[in-house]
């Protein structure tokens, strides 16, 4: 065999994603459980015979969940067949009190799929295998925190039934950065549907999976068979994005170490252990047969074909985005901005109708979210103020208080203190002062600093600012400072 050296080997990282979304609902996938949890909540106590697994216990499929799947595949341009079906995957594991899960196998009820995503400026898709639809297990509590060291582990059902879409990604990410934009891409869309919380505690858990593939040079794409045949690692249950991209990164460079120093890479299940910033072998990877699927006779196989039509979906984030630039003139940066979330998207297009669309931009996008995000509020904090907060857009518009004031006092106060924009106004004495109050204070100003006039006339730099700021001090900086600038230098040079 001829020795090469690492620099003449072109391997490339293949990584596919299996990404489960808690979807928002109601009530549990096939039990009346509530699905709404407290920070307070006792374990074990949002549960029933079906979603503990008792004998004799039937699962109820939840229609709202069946239709936020179809949003989903809608979305993500799936193929939604005619009729589609559950199956038990079986294995022990003390979070799944049936020792089966209810999942989706070879009928999932998204069937292939794309999504457009960008990274580093760049246009990419990747492709969907898959996304079916199943229920959560429960969850576990590890003593001291880590499931390879804790002396013994609490269980909590709560979470047990809660409804997850699992949704597969081909294997045609090249970079761990790439996956990482493909989730925040998901997660916006999944959020335009309406069927996701990102901010709820555990909502997206990632299960990432990675090979390394040696390209001889000139190869175009990597063909299937060597895709089959890499030996992959599966990182599961990664609980961010964040966490996901470092995983992978991990990975990465772990495997093409091994790869490099001549030895195999196993085919494993990996752990990540977020606080020391590394993956740990768990255990080898289970093949299908492990799990012994068959099909659930306790439901019917479900048939959405004549539905399917009628659930609808909102616009999605590029398409908003799109239309923004091109109904308000608004440039790439401000577009994304204003369409981060549909929240903000929708609060702008509110306002934006009332106004010179960039004024609205740039009150939405920049004072209003940048305000908001210091405090750690979203805008759903501040969605029924429109009214409020378009009042201050018009004050500022119609010139009746300086925009230094309207960003620094009133939005502030309307944040901080809950009041509305004219009471701030009037409390704080901030409208702007009558014209000839500002005359007056104009011509103190340069009667009582002869110095200063004289300074100005010798062509000095600094003397108009000084007078300016006289005069905003007599007028308790409610005049604007553009308009008093003008009427000293009308004054002076006359
Ligand atoms: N060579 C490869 N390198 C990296 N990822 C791969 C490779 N081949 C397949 N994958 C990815 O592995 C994932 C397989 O997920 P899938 O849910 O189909 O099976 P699984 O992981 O065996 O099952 P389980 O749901 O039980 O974990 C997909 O995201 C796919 O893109
Ligand atoms: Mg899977
Ligand atoms: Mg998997």
């Amino acid at each position: 065999m001829t020795a090469q050296t690492a620099e003449q080997r072109d391997l490339t990282a293949v990584i596919g994603l299996e990404v489960h979304v808690q979807l928002e609902t109601a009530t549990k996938i096939f039990c009346g459980c509530s699905t709404d949890t407290a920070d307070d909540e006792a374990p074990n106590t949002r549960t029933c015979p079906v979603c503990l697994g008792l004998p004799g216990a039937l699962p109820v499929l939840n229609e709202g969940a069946v239709e936020a799947a179809v949003k989903v595949g809608k979305a993500l341009d799936s193929e939604i067949p005619e009729e589609t079906r559950f199956h038990r995957k079986n294995y022990y594991y003390p979070d799944l009190p049936k020792n089966f899960q209810i999942t989706q196998y070879d009928a999932p009820i998204c069937d292939g799929g794309e999504l457009e995503f960008s990274v580093d400026g760049e246009r990419r898709t990747v492709g969907i295998e898959r996304a079916h639809l199943e229920e959560d297990p429960g969850s576990l509590s590890h003593a001291g925190g880590s499931i390879d060291t804790a002396e013994y582990t609490l269980v909590d059902y709560n979470r047990a039934g809660t409804p997850l879409m699992e949704i597969v990604t081909e294997p045609d990410f090249r970079s761990a950065a790439e996956a990482r934009a493909f989730l925040t891409k998901l997660t916006e869309v999944l959020e335009y549907l309406g069927v996701f919380d990102v901010t709820r505690n555990g909502s997206l858990r990632v299960d990432a999976n990675l090979s390394i593939v040696e390209r001889s040079a000139g190869d175009g794409d990597i063909d299937g068979e060597t895709l089959e045949s890499a030996n992959r690692t599966e990182v599961k249950n990664i609980s961010s994005h964040k966490g996901a991209e470092k995983a992978l990164a991990y990975e990465e460079t772990r495997q093409k170490n091994a790869i490099q120093r001549g030895r195999e890479v196993e085919q494993e299940t990996r752990h990540w252990d977020e606080s020391r910033g590394i993956t740990v072998s768990m255990r080898s990877k289970e093949a299908e047969k492990d799990y012994r699927y068959f099909r659930e006779a306790d439901l019917p196989p479900l048939r959405v074909s004549d539905w399917k039509d009628e659930i609808e979906i909102p616009e999605l984030p590029d398409a908003r985005r799109e239309r923004f630039r091109e109904e308000f003139g608004l440039d790439r940066e401000s577009a994304e901005k204003l369409t981060s979330t549909k929240q903000v998207a929708d609060f702008y297009e509110r306002i934006a109708g009332s106004f010179d669309p960039d004024t609205a931009a740039t009150w939405v996008a920049d004072n209003l979210l940048g305000e908001l995000n210091y405090r750690d509020m979203s805008i759903t904090d501040v969605e029924d103020r429109l009214e409020e907060f378009t009042r201050l857009v018009e004050l500022v518009d119609a010139e009746e208080i300086t925009v230094k004031n309207a960003e620094e006092i009133v939005l502030r106060r309307m944040l901080d203190d809950g009041l509305d924009p004219d009471g701030i106004v009037e409390r704080e004495g901030l409208g702007k002062t009558d014209a000839d109050v500002v005359e007056t204070a104009v011509a103190e100003a340069i009667e009582e600093n002869a110095g200063a006039v004289e300074d100005y006339h010798a062509g000095e730099d600094g003397a108009l600012n000084f007078l300016v700021g006289q005069v905003m001090g007599k007028t308790q900086g409610s005049a604007d400072p553009g308009t008093v600038n003008e009427l000293l230098r009308e004054r002076l040079d006359g």
